[in-house]
């Protein structure tokens, strides 16, 4: 198999306490569907959508992550070798604004720096917010994020987080290639899918929407150029 024919993969993880909205975020992405039902994620799930950006495709693996502190120790461990987060907290719940540092904190520890983002969900029900405007604001500029308000409810802003996260991604990559075009060896934290390992996030959904740890998570792309196919040694960090 030639280098140039693997696509490129991202992991993103998706945290937030518990009831933000983040299984009903990815769901909305990459289904096109919203429930009112509430069912906690137990550990967590996965889901990927298929974007184009620079007129290459990009897979986009969504990690749905329980937010209940009791899967904690579980969830931690499927945020290594991420390389984008949406950190999500909820308009009618102050604790889970509270929480975001502390969420941001663990994804970092596991991590390091990744392209990130704030999401203030449920915008559709500002009169019940919990949370000033100004002090979401604050947060984001605090932390240094890009900053969306959405509501999954109403398909708002929704797109706009994932696609910002994978310019972003792209956007650093790229940098990193043009500073070290010798090397190779990036620094972020991030796989493609040639070298993946089983450890990593390879992972095959079923079709009940569970997922399944696998071998490396290779997929030809008919010829198709790949812009990241020098990236070939990434590795885990
Ligand atoms: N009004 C409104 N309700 C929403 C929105 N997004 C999600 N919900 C509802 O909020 C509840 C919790 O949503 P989930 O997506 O299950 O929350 P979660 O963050 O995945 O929760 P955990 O799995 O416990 O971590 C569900 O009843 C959803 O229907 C939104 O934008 N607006």
């Amino acid at each position: 198999m030639r280098e140039e024919d693997v696509e490129t993969a991202i992991k993103v993880v998706v945290v937030g306490n518990g009831a933000v909205g983040k299984s009903s975020m990815i769901q909305r992405y990459c289904k096109g569907i919203f429930t009112k039902d509430y069912k906690k994620t137990i550990g967590v799930d996965f889901l990927e959508r298929q974007i184009e950006v620079n007129n290459e495709d990009i897979r986009l693996m969504l990690w749905d992550t329980a937010g209940q502190e009791e899967f904690d120790a579980i969830t931690k461990a499927y945020y290594r070798g991420a390389q984008a987060c949406v950190l999500v907290f909820s308009t009618t719940d102050r604790q889970s604004f509270e929480a975001i540092e502390s969420w941001k904190g663990k994804v970092e520890d596991e991590c390091g720096d990744i392209p990130t983002v704030l999401v203030q969900n449920k915008i559709d029900l500002l009169e019940d917010a919990k949370v000033e405007t100004e002090e979401a604001d604050t947060l984001a500029k605090k932390l240094k994020l890009r900053f969306y308000r959405t509501s999954v409810k109403d398909n708002l802003n929704v797109d706009d987080v994932f696609r910002y996260l994978a310019d972003k991604y792209l956007e650093r990559v790229q940098a990193m290639v043009e500073e070290e075009p010798q090397t190779n060896q990036p620094k972020i934290g991030m796989f493609n899918t040639v070298t993946s390992n089983a450890n990593s996030s390879t992972k095959k959904k079923e079709d009940n929407g569970t997922i399944q740890l696998s071998g490396p998570n290779k997929r030809r792309t008919h010829g198709k150029k790949n812009p990241l196919s020098m990236l070939g040694k990434c590795q885990l960090l």
